[in-house]
């Protein structure tokens, strides 16, 4: 038996996650926490497992938390920088029985998409991503898409690929969206929506779209779960859930 921590439990992921992981016949939960309370009390509660669905601002500081109070963390919230996730490695060298998992997507869809798209990347002139959510998310562009974008640069660069053409020399109100790694990245807010991803790479005459789409946050769980049961015989920093993958 795996016993669970969640931190940001009140919200729409963490209620989810209580869930999910109340219904696991071999995790037991054992703290449901949220910004009123103290993240010892995981420790306190026995938790082996903190997974955490937060706030970006929030996020950081309870992962250090977690290390200090000798608690694996999986962590889905969005907001992480090169710099963070160097501070995170740094601290779990004086922890090296812990783990931590930082995905940016847990969806079996969205960690397949992310692959899809960077092994595409180096065949096409052109690659843009858009991201679509609900607009109750409070950051842009998403982690996903952040990650999404790295990865794309990371393998064009590999490969020797030029930046995407792009004639624009006049876009005062940024229509061309956010530049990450010189990927443009689009944020979409819309009612309706949970959370999607559109990669289009072009060339001419041609165009392949890599779409991933969670229509329930259901489609989170299983990786969520996977990374709990995984994080506790994997120490050290892993970054995205396929880093726990056969892929
Ligand atoms: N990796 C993934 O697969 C996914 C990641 N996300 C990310 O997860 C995060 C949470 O998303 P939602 O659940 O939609 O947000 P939400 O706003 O519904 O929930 C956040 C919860 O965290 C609580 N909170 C704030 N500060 C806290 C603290 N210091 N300690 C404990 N609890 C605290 C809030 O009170 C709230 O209940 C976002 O960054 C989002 O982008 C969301 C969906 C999937
Ligand atoms: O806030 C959300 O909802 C989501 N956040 C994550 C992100 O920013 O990529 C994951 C998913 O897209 C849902």
């Amino acid at each position: 038996m795996i016993t669970v921590a969640v931190l940001g439990a009140a919200g729409r992921m963490g209620t989810h996650v209580v869930n999910a992981v109340g219904a696991a016949p071999d995790l037991e939960l054992v703290a449901a926490l949220d910004h009123s309370d103290d993240v010892a009390q995981a420790a306190r509660a026995g938790a082996q497992v903190a997974v955490d669905f937060t706030v970006p601002t929030a996020t950081e500081a309870n992962v250090h938390a977690l290390i200090d109070l000798g608690i694996n963390a999986v962590v889905g919230t969005t907001g992480w920088t090169e710099e963070s996730l160097l501070r995170v490695e740094e601290h779990l060298r004086e922890r090296p029985e812990l783990g931590v998992l930082i995905a940016p997507n847990f969806a079996l869809s969205a960690v397949l998409s992310m692959r899809f798209a960077a092994a595409a990347a180096r065949y096409f002139e052109s690659v843009e991503v858009v991201e679509l959510h609900h607009p109750d998310k409070v950051d842009a562009p998403s982690g996903t898409a952040v990650h999404t974008a790295r990865g794309i640069a990371a393998a064009r660069a590999a490969a020797g690929i030029a930046a995407s053409p792009d004639a624009t020399t006049h876009d005062p109100d940024g229509a061309r969206g956010a530049v990450i790694d010189g990927v443009h990245v689009h944020a979409v807010r819309l009612r309706g929506l949970v959370a999607h991803e559109e990669v289009l790479l072009g060339n001419p005459g041609e165009q392949l779209t890599i779409r991933t789409d969670s229509f329930d946050r259901v489609s989170f769980m299983p990786g969520v779960l996977l990374g709990v049961r995984e994080v506790v015989r994997r120490p050290g920093l892993a970054v995205g859930l396929d880093s726990y993958m056969d892929l």
